[in-house]
């Protein structure tokens, strides 16, 4: 998405914080800014002189990110520089040229980085980097070392690519703040360090995280060579050699950030439906399972859900609107379902629910809320019609296993589509005197 904005006018508030183009081609800035905004669905102002790209940046909230070339009619390299470095919002240069003596200018001032323009690669690395720093912006990083000076170059530059961070002067201090901070992803930690050191301190966070939820990254100034593997060892991710450049450390932190995301990525696919977002079939086995196992003595609930004449949905309207059916069900049984419970996609047209710690009238009251609230969703239609579906329910409220709780629960299922449908069916399994 592109904002022109003419050169005169006063910034409009944006939605979401975007990106600030400066560059004196307009139909490179044009080429940028439709390809990095297509491709990330983020809003990016062109500017063309620095004068422009300053009014632009009197609004402190409105960028995340800015990207700039060094040859602007209104300013020369070493202003620009000096001008982006200033501001406090993450910058990138996108220059014609660079060698060492502009790598050297641009790396020694808080800029986050150099890209060179017109490569085949460039606007993709441009998509990377705009999305780590966006992304950065929702992950805390925290910064172990018992030197100040040491604290406060990690943190700087964390903070110039964009994320919230933390500081501990101790290993003790640094597991308070983990266990009170559940957004650190990030974790910077040095070796030599009074009391506890980085590689106790790395296995101590080991026991209680893996390295795919947070990563950490050790650093020393050590000739010891066999450090790395010590820490590697001991769970952290990588290592980072003192005193480290500023791009080694730019993309190994990158590069740890990216793998724990696209880890979730893969976790994601691996457990959750994809048509719906809500667990899958497999998932809900494995923490079913878990669940009946850790509710003994509170109980637990199981429901089956299946959608009413769903074939008949699919006949006449399509399988993109059965599709749409789907997702709003799904919807509706996402917001019923409290933070303690399970939902799932088990198959097709239909779904499960476990919901601990209910009575017998309590599961019956909520479940036969969440079948009278279905009833009552319209579905907007992407053609401006809308439908309605009903559900039936089978509920189970006890039983020896998980397995057959959710048979019992089948079997009411069954009971309440031969009963006409769109109602909740309960029984107490044989084996359970309730
Ligand atoms: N659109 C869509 N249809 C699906 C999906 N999965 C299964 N179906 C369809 O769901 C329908 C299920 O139909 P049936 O099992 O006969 O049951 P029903 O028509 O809902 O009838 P009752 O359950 O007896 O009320 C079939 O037509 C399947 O093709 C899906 O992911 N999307």
């Amino acid at each position: 998405m592109i904002v022109p904005v003419a050169p005169d006018t006063q910034p409009m508030p944006l939605a979401a914080p975007g990106i600030l183009l400066v560059d004196n081609s307009p139909s490179f800035a044009r080429m940028v800014a439709t390809r990095v905004g297509e491709r990330l669905g983020l809003p990016v102002t062109v500017a063309g002189t620095l004068a422009e790209a300053q009014r632009h940046l009197l609004d402190p909230g409105r960028y995340f990110l800015a990207l700039t070339g060094l040859v602007l009619a209104d300013a020369d390299s070493d202003a620009i520089l000096d001008y982006f470095a200033g501001t406090g919002v993450p910058t990138v240069v996108v220059s014609g040229v660079y060698d060492d003596e502009v790598r050297q200018r641009v790396l020694g001032r808080n800029i986050v980085d150099c890209v060179l323009k017109n490569t085949p690669d460039s606007v993709d690395y441009l998509v990377w980097l705009a999305r780590r720093l966006e992304r950065n912006r929702h992950i805390a990083a925290l910064v172990v070392d018992d030197s100040q000076a040491a604290r406060a170059l990690a943190t700087s530059m964390l903070k110039l690519y964009g994320f919230d961070v933390l500081e501990a002067a101790d290993g003790e201090s640094a597991l308070r703040v983990i266990a009170s901070n559940p957004r650190v992803r990030m974790l910077i930690t040095d070796f030599e360090m009074p009391g506890m050191n980085g590689l106790e301190l790395v296995r101590r966070i080991r026991a209680l995280h893996a390295r795919d939820h947070l990563a950490i990254i050790g650093v020393s100034g050590s000739d010891s060579q066999s450090l790395v593997a010590q820490f590697l060892k001991n769970g952290a991710n990588d290592f980072l050699h003192k005193p480290w450049s500023r791009e080694e450390f730019f993309c190994r932190v990158s590069q740890n950030v990216d793998n724990l995301e696209l880890i979730g990525t893969l976790h994601d696919l691996a457990t959750r439906d994809f048509l719906t977002g809500l667990p899958n079939r497999r998932h809900f086995f494995d923490r079913g399972v878990q669940m009946f196992s850790g509710a003994r003595k509170q109980g637990l609930v199981v429901a089956m859900l299946d959608i009413d004449h769903f074939k008949h949905v699919n006949d006449t309207y399509g399988h993109d609107v059965g599709d749409i059916a789907i997702q709003a069900v799904a919807g509706a049984v996402t917001r019923h379902a409290r933070a303690q419970d399970l939902p799932a996609r088990f198959g097709g047209e239909e779904f499960v629910l476990i919901a601990p710690g209910l009575s017998a009238d309590e599961a019956v009251a909520s479940l036969e809320r969440l079948r009278a609230s279905i009833e009552a969703t319209c579905i907007p239609l992407p053609d401006g019609r809308h439908i309605t579906v009903t559900v039936s329910i089978g509920v189970c409220l006890s039983g020896e296993s998980l397995s057959a709780m959710m048979s019992e629960a089948d079997r009411c299922l069954y009971v309440a589509k031969a009963s006409g449908r769109n109602r909740v069916e309960v029984r107490l399994p044989v084996d359970c005197p309730g």
